[in-house]
């Protein structure tokens, strides 16, 4: 018999696509694990963090309690095993709080244990990853300079071989967790390796390296961001990540980090939609309420069509990437898209709330301005634009 339903089923505002009804038992456990922890952890911290500009290294141990750091780095290593769908969900619920706090978490896992678990050594694997994947250590990556952005193979960072490993000079510009790491995955162009880029694990306390903090961000104000200078920093050969050679090793890292931010931004934006709903039913003006007219409704029929189809988007590419079937061309369209997507509607919201939207306590002018940021790192809308024209037509833009 025909399960077709001729009538349609009753359609529900917050989820119009039912995204819950197309994850795995698993992975509606691991979001709903997520969830309660932003709710319970990061909510009641975030508007001080932001406002002092404050970073608590103790979210880090609390994120590897409930098992959200190195979602899908294998069991062996202490990370959870699970498929990057799930990745996604936990960047989805923790941004849903702040972008920062998912920032932290996303450079933890994608950009420092997925690095090690794919290019590291035995050894390197566990020494490194239990710890990082408790929070016992706190990672980061080291890949843009300050006269290297979005071309990072112009870096300058050097690394010069010696009898018993490599010797590192150079400096990494806005690195997040850096002030505060114990592990540091940078890049350099390796001399003994014909000046190709090869990756490096670093530790905290290492005679040569520090790491100050930069100050007065407008942006990710909860998420302690840093330079990394490197002054003579000598190495052992242990130290190299030996299945890495070449751009393509920043870039296998990057293109995980940007998918779980396309997963991320939405939940930035759902937040920013629901408030804005919230906020038209209660306020009235003109003897109605504000979520009467039609201008407000159109509007949050925008929020709502570009986050259902910014959420399946990930969702589909999540699932092709479980499969090994994903090209990094899919990601630059999920992540510019829903990077995007997610500033303007946080902007709109902020509109939306009129005076009290710039208020801290209404949250949405923080997500618009963190935001800013997660529109600009990991490959700037623009760059992902070029990487897309280059696809379809075979001739680079870049320069
Ligand atoms: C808070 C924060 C945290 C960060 N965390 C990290 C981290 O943990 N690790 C790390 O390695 N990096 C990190 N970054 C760095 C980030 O990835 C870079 O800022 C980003 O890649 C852009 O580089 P840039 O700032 O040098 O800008 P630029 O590359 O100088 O770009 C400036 C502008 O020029 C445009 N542009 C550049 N090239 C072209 C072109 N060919 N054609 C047209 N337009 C172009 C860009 O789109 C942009 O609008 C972080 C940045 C911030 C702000």
């Amino acid at each position: 018999m025909s399960t077709k339903s001729h009538k349609g089923a009753p359609f529900s505002w917050s989820d119009p696509f039912l995204l819950d009804d197309q994850l795995t038992e698993e992975e509606r456990m691991i979001r709903e694990t997520a969830a309660a922890f932003a709710a319970d952890r990061l909510a009641p911290r975030v508007e001080a963090a932001y406002l002092n500009e404050t970073t608590d290294p103790e979210i880090f141990r609390e994120m590897g309690q409930s098992g959200l750091l190195g979602v899908t780095v294998s069991d062996e290593y202490g990370g959870v095993g699970a498929s990057y769908v799930a990745y996604g969900l936990v960047a989805r619920e923790i941004e849903r709080i702040d972008s920062g706090y998912r920032s932290m978490a996303s450079v933890q896992s994608s950009l420092v244990m997925y690095p090690i678990e794919a290019y590291g050594s035995e050894d390197q694997k566990r020494k490194f990853l239990p710890k990082l994947a408790s929070g016992e250590f706190i990672g980061c990556f080291g890949l843009t300079e300050p006269e290297a952005g979005s071309d990072p193979a112009g870096m300058r960072t050097v690394a010069r071989k010696t009898a018993g490993g490599y010797v590192l000079n150079g400096s990494k510009m806005w690195i997040s967790n850096a002030p505060i790491a114990d592990v540091f995955v940078v890049w350099a162009k390796s001399e003994a390796h014909g000046g190709k880029v090869r990756g490096f694990v670093l530790e905290k306390g290492m005679k040569g390296l520090s790491a100050p903090k930069i100050e007065g961000k407008l942006s990710l104000r909860a998420s302690i961001t840093g330079e990394i200078v490197m002054e003579n920093v000598e190495v052992g050969e242990d130290a190299l990540l030996p299945h890495a050679e070449g751009m393509g090793g920043p870039f296998g890292c990057l293109n995980r980090a940007r998918y779980g931010i396309s997963w991320g931004v939405m939940g930035a934006a759902e937040d920013c939609w629901f408030r804005a709903r919230s906020y038209g039913l209660d306020r009235h003006q003109f003897n109605r309420p504000l979520a009467a007219t039609q201008l407000y409704q159109k509007k949050l029929a925008d929020m709502q069509t570009e986050i259902a189809l910014g959420l399946q988007a990930s969702l589909r590419v999540g699932r092709l990437m479980d499969e090994g079937k994903f090209a990094p061309e899919m990601i630059s369209i999920v992540k510019r898209n829903n990077c995007g997507k997610a500033l303007e509607i946080a902007r709109q919201a902020r509109d939306m709330h009129g005076g009290n939207g710039i208020q801290i306590g209404y949250h949405v002018m923080r997500h618009a301005q963190n935001l800013e940021t997660v529109n600009t790192y990991e490959g700037t809308h623009d760059v992902h634009a070029l990487i897309l024209g280059r696809a379809q037509t075979g001739l680079q833009a870049f320069y």
